[in-house]
């Protein structure tokens, strides 16, 4: 899977204006109206096949880190709801604010939850690299999962127990780094009903902002302790802090409407 930068507005060039968006009319992340969400009776089940042997690493980049699995196989996948393709798992990342407050991209009625889980998918049966899907229309799949501080997660303590120390420490450091990070099926970190969610066409919420994803939204949320996202662990400061520009790009998300959006209700 690609390396991928969290591109910050006051840190990464990237983020600087004039962003160059491709298209721009299904720009992610969105506030999830559930009113006008739709029913849509032709919507499958979803089918998702994760093996933990294809857990590789995880990545730091200096603004924050994720998982990379090995995508040159058909291990692990995802398929069925809105998707007409199999989709290949590369990698998944959390996005997280500075406090419990706020933190996820999307929103639910305008309500934001502490942090939101991205599990990153490219379309194996079109495509044969995720740099190839990544600029296609029906290219990515992402699943997105909201957190909530309540009780212990058990399956997300063993990422929290791999994060490297630096990622512990009270500041990230800038250069890449990687750490061994094997065995892992991230299938733990998703909600008990999967087949529970909204989904709709939009983008990459981060550059290079492609209109080339499916949304999968979850509607249940998974319950993380306070351990294990607030204080040095999960979701350091000193990367929320770096977070704060960007808000205001979160702040617009309020206001950018998805072309349909429908909603498959549990089977
Ligand atoms: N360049 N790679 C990316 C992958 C996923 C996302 S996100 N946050 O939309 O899942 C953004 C960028
Ligand atoms: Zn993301």
């Amino acid at each position: 899977c690609v390396k991928w930068n969290v591109y910050m507005k006051h840190v990464h060039p990237m983020w600087q204006e004039p962003l160059d968006i491709p298209g721009g009319d299904r720009q992610s992340p969105i506030d999830i109206v559930v009113r006008k969400s739709v029913f849509d009776p032709q919507l499958r089940p979803l089918k998702v096949q994760y093996d933990p042997r294809t857990c590789q690493q995880i990545w730091n980049n200096g603004y924050s880190f994720l998982v990379e699995y090995d995508d040159t196989t058909d291990k692990s996948t995802l398929k069925g709801g809105p998707l007409e393709d199999q989709f290949r798992l590369c990698q998944f990342h959390f996005h997280w604010g500075e406090n419990n407050a706020w933190g996820s991209e999307h929103s639910i009625d305008r309500r934001l939850y502490p942090a939101e889980l991205h599990l990153v998918h490219w379309n194996s049966d079109k495509y044969s690299l995720f740099e190839e899907a990544v600029i296609e229309e029906n290219g990515l799949a992402v699943i997105a999962v909201f957190l909530k501080i309540g009780k212990r997660h058990e399956g997300l303590q063993k990422l929290v127990d791999a994060l490297p120390a630096y990622v512990i420490s009270s500041s990230f450091s800038i250069q890449d780094s990687v750490v061994e990070f094997t065995k892992f099926d991230p299938a733990c970190l998703l909600p008990e009903k999967i087949d529970d969610y909204w989904t709709y066409a939009g983008s990459l919420t981060t550059p290079p902002l492609t209109e080339a994803v499916t949304w999968i939204v979850m509607k249940q949320h998974i319950e993380v302790s306070h351990d294990q996202v607030g204080g040095r662990y999960l979701f350091p400061y000193s990367y929320v802090s770096a977070c704060l520009n960007v808000s205001s790009y979160i702040f617009f998300s309020f206001f950018r409407k998805p072309t349909q959006l429908l909603q498959l209700h549990s089977l």
